[in-house]
């Protein structure tokens, strides 16, 4: 197999009165992973995702990118080769900016991020409304409104779009549909399957729907108490329904 992209070592965090959060967790990524991440509440998944994404620090461990440490990079610096999608619609995007702009400035990712109109032309308009219209949630027709006046499915798919405008070497995805509405979350999970198997993205993503777990990606983890309890990929994982999964569910 290919050296992982990402490779944590031994992961310990703790919090609070040295409370460990993570408990000696190892985890290796691929290139072209498509993770879904299961468990109950607190099993540790977003303590996961915030020290991959550097917002809390390793207590002990490894955390490699390619091979090298990362675990001293500030959380700003590894937004230059990893995004995020968050639950909550209002974050990632600029709410007093429009549409347009928001994704132009995603592209200055790893880039110094200095933006107003310059560099929305006719082309790039017409390229938005082209990766917007994707979505089929009517973006397209919002280019030029604020962002903080569209739907939350609006600007959920806003924030997709942004996180990936870029192609980043990682993909957090931290139940980014599970705020929608049921149609409106289904709608933006197959359009997230469809970009991420298309454009070969690396990702993780939180989810509490058992289907989807098991429907999207190549691999499934499941994390309980701090730790990967289940990591299973290919076949294994096709091979996998709900009441297999649930045994992992331990409170
Ligand atoms: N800063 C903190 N101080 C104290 N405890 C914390 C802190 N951050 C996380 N925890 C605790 O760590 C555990 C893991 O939290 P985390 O948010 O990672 O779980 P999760 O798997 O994402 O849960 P959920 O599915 O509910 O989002 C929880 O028991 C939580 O209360």
């Amino acid at each position: 197999m290919t050296e992982p992209v990402f490779s944590l070592k031994d992961i310990i965090v703790t919090v609070g009165d040295n409370i460990q959060i993570l408990k000696s967790l190892n985890l290796d990524i691929y290139e072209g992973d498509f993770i879904t991440v299961l468990g109950t509440n607190g099993a540790g998944k977003s303590t996961l995702f915030n020290t991959i994404a550097g917002n809390l620090s390793i207590d002990s461990g490894q955390l490699l990118h390619h091979g090298h440490s990362i675990a001293h990079d500030s959380a700003v610096t590894r937004t230059n080769y990893i995004a995020r999608v968050f639950q909550d619609p209002k974050m990632g995007t600029a709410p007093h900016m429009t549409v347009a702009e928001n994704l132009l400035l995603a592209e200055k990712r790893g880039q110094k991020r200095t933006l107003r109109n310059r560099g929305l032309t006719k082309e790039k308009l017409n390229e938005y409304a082209k990766i917007t219209q994707v979505m089929g949630n009517n973006l397209d027709t919002r280019l030029n409104t604020a962002t903080g006046n569209l739907s939350g499915g609006q600007r959920q798919a806003l924030s997709f779009l942004m996180a990936t405008r870029v192609k980043p070497e990682l993909l957090l995805l931290d139940e980014h549909t599970a705020a929608l509405d049921p149609k409106t979350s289904e709608q933006l999970m197959l359009a997230t399957n469809e970009q991420v198997t298309k454009n070969q993205l690396t990702a993780l993503m939180i989810t509490h729907n058992l289907a989807d777990a098991l429907k999207y990606g190549n691999r499934l983890i499941i994390l309980n108490a701090g730790d990967i309890v289940l990591d299973v990929r290919g076949q294994d994982k096709s091979d996998l329904n709900e009441a297999d999964i649930l045994k992992y569910f331990i409170a």
